[in-house]
């Protein structure tokens, strides 16, 4: 099992180091926070690559000897200007949550109205300067603002000239060559590679949801599951049987988890899409929230042709787990 401080991090269920937020609808409000560095992005997923523009952004602040300030968007651009908007990394708060401990000392989000939508470089970085005065701006080399992608790193920087303003366009972050984004850490959760995810994110992929009751059959075949509603625009992995970690209150138990409709199931309305055992686990969980951390792709899910193959194939997946991550909960807060 990992320590609690990175059990912590892969939650962001830190307390510490926290960047104050100055959420989407306090944006009008927000008082001028002074000289600042930005970095602006929607940085969805909050990957290694967002990891590793921010920290230069804390940097760009202390060679500037002002506030380091991540620039972000509620909701995602993508949810309003699209047709056809991709499944999410995180909801909007959890990006907030994530942004806020990377070191920096505010993260802003601007709420995307379709006022703001059509501003090029020019109109948004005068809405920004109501709240911060830009020292410099840092944004991704592959950076685009306003109606059709309008303004990118070369009109910035001319802007940049004209107002004393630095603007680094940053080269985007490779892993086996080629660029970390939040498209490919998508895809390859679609394809349940959720090691390779976990490589590109700099943790395990983690989402939340409530546990909804199923068809009360797990706890008669010797495997309790609490079934996940994730919320609606959320990335699931790919269909199939996974190693993970669930986080109930303080607590963080390794868990056995089935995504996608039980093949042996699969006409029964009341089965779950999303389902976890959790190891070492006894008591009631109906009605909370919880957040799953999918640390391992273990198998295919299958149909079975009779319930004793069933039970025998998930109790082994759950003695695998078991002897990977232990058999009980660990505090997040030892
Ligand atoms: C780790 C794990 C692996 C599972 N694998 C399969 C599978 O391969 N095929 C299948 O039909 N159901 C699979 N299930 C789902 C069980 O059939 C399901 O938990 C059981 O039907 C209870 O459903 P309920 O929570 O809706 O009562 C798996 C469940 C878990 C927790
Ligand atoms: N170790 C455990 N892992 C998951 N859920 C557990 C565990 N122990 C008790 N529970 C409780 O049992 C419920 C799941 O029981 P189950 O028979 O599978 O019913 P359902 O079909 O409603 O999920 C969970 O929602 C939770 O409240």
């Amino acid at each position: 099992m990992l320590s609690a401080r990175e059990l912590a991090r892969v939650f962001f269920a830190g307390e510490s180091d926290e960047a104050r937020i100055v959420a989407a609808d306090a944006f009008d409000e927000c008082e001028h926070l002074g000289a600042a560095s930005i970095a602006i992005g929607v940085f969805d997923g909050v990957h290694r690559g967002h990891q590793e523009l921010i920290a230069a952004l804390v940097r760009d602040a202390r060679a500037h000897g002002c506030k380091a300030v991540v620039v972000t968007f509620d909701p995602d651009p993508d949810v309003v200007v699209s047709s056809s908007p991709a499944q999410k990394l995180m909801t909007t708060a959890d990006r907030l949550h994530a942004l806020a401990q990377t070191g920096v000392d505010v993260v802003v989000a601007v709420p995307f109205t379709p006022e703001v939508a059509v501003l090029d470089h020019v109109g948004f970085l005068a809405l920004l300067s109501r709240v911060v005065d830009i020292r410099s701006i840092r944004v991704g080399s592959d950076f685009r603002l306003g109606r059709g992608g309008a303004s990118g790193v070369a009109e910035m920087r001319a802007w940049g000239a004209v107002h004393g303003v630095d603007v680094y366009g940053h080269d985007l972050l490779c892993e086996g060559g080629e660029a970390i984004c939040a498209t490919r850490i998508r895809h390859e959760l679609g394809q349940g590679h959720v090691e390779l995810a976990a490589e590109l994110l700099g943790r395990p992929y983690m989402v939340r949801g409530g546990v909804i009751r199923g068809r009360h059959e797990g706890s008669g075949m010797g495997f309790p599951t609490a079934n996940l509603q994730v919320p609606d625009g959320i990335q699931v992995p790919a269909d199939g049987v996974y190693e993970g970690l669930v986080l109930v209150d303080d607590t963080v138990w390794p868990a056995a988890v089935n995504v996608g409709l039980p093949p042996t199931y699969a006409d029964d309305a009341a089965s779950a899409h999303l389902e976890a055992n959790l190891i070492g686990y006894t008591g009631d969980l109906y009605g909370s929230s919880v957040s799953l951390a999918f640390t391992r792709w273990l198998r295919p899910s299958r149909l079975f042709d009779s319930l004793d193959e069933l039970i025998a194939t998930v109790e082994g997946n759950i003695e695998d787990i078991r002897h990977n991550l232990g058999e009980q909960g660990v505090s997040i807060r030892d």
